[in-house]
């Protein structure tokens, strides 16, 4: 099996600052892989380059043999850490203007996920909090059929209740020939889900391993091992 998705030798640099420095990442498909690291350690800047919105300083992205860009917009699924969508549009209009983008795109899942979080379709996406904008975005990411979801917090501002919903839903939702990369600081909620996790520390990788390896190795959970390497 090929890998999905090859990081190689990948830098950012901003200005003074080196957000990414020499990082190989492999992917393989079928894979929900959790991006962890302390706040700076480059993983908005990671996913960022690998959705094709930033460019690197150096090094390269292989998603399924294309470097980010058109061709890859149409098999990734990008899931924004911010609002990315018109404040005037309604969640409705949302699902529609993904039916129109994305070839994958699934509009009856959409609206059902919409259903299962009890979110308003008619409301407009500026009147909704924070929390239910996101869960909105993750809807609209999760229901399409990519072959790579990067999702840069999808639980950020996701109340407890609606989490493992939302854990569940990706879980169920994505082909499971599809791999899933999933930045969070939510670790004790999401270990049990993740197949691996890949973490960095100032812009290099640390660590990547499967989180049953990594448990049985270090005798802990991935929440246990993460506090203990980045005690403040
Ligand atoms: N547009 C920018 N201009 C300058 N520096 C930036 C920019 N974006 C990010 N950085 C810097 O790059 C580094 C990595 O930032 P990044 O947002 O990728 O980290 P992160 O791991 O996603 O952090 P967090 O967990 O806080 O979301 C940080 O030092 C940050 O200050």
């Amino acid at each position: 099996m090929n890998p999905i998705y090859e990081a190689h030798q990948l830098s950012k640099q901003y200005r003074q600052i080196q957000a990414l420095d020499n990082l190989d990442l492999t992917l393989m498909p079928g894979r929900l892989v959790g991006l962890l690291g302390p706040n700076g350690s480059g993983k908005t800047t990671l996913i960022k380059i690998s959705a094709g919105l930033l460019t690197p300083t150096s090094g390269s992205v292989s998603i399924d043999g294309h470097t980010p860009g058109p061709a890859t917009k149409a098999i990734v699924s990008y899931l924004p850490d911010r609002m990315a969508l018109p404040s005037e549009l309604s969640a409705a209009d949302a699902v529609s203007m993904y039916a129109d983008f994305f070839e994958d795109f699934d509009e009856v899942k959409a609206h059902t996920m919409l259903k299962d979080l009890k979110l308003s379709p008619s409301q407009r996406i500026g009147a909704m909090s924070k929390g239910t904008q996101e869960k909105v975005q993750l809807c609209l990411a999760m229901s399409r059929a990519a072959k790579l979801y990067l999702l840069d917090e999808p639980l950020g501002g996701v109340d407890p209740a609606a989490r493992e919903y939302i854990l569940a839903t990706i879980l169920r939702n994505y082909n499971e020939d599809a791999a899933v990369l999933f930045s969070t600081h939510l670790i004790s909620d999401i270990e049990k889900v993740l197949d691996e996790v890949a973490v960095l520390q100032n812009g290099r990788l640390l660590l990547h391993d499967s989180v049953d390896h990594l448990r049985e190795e270090k005798g802990m959970s991935v929440d246990e091992y993460f506090k203990e390497v980045f005690r403040c």
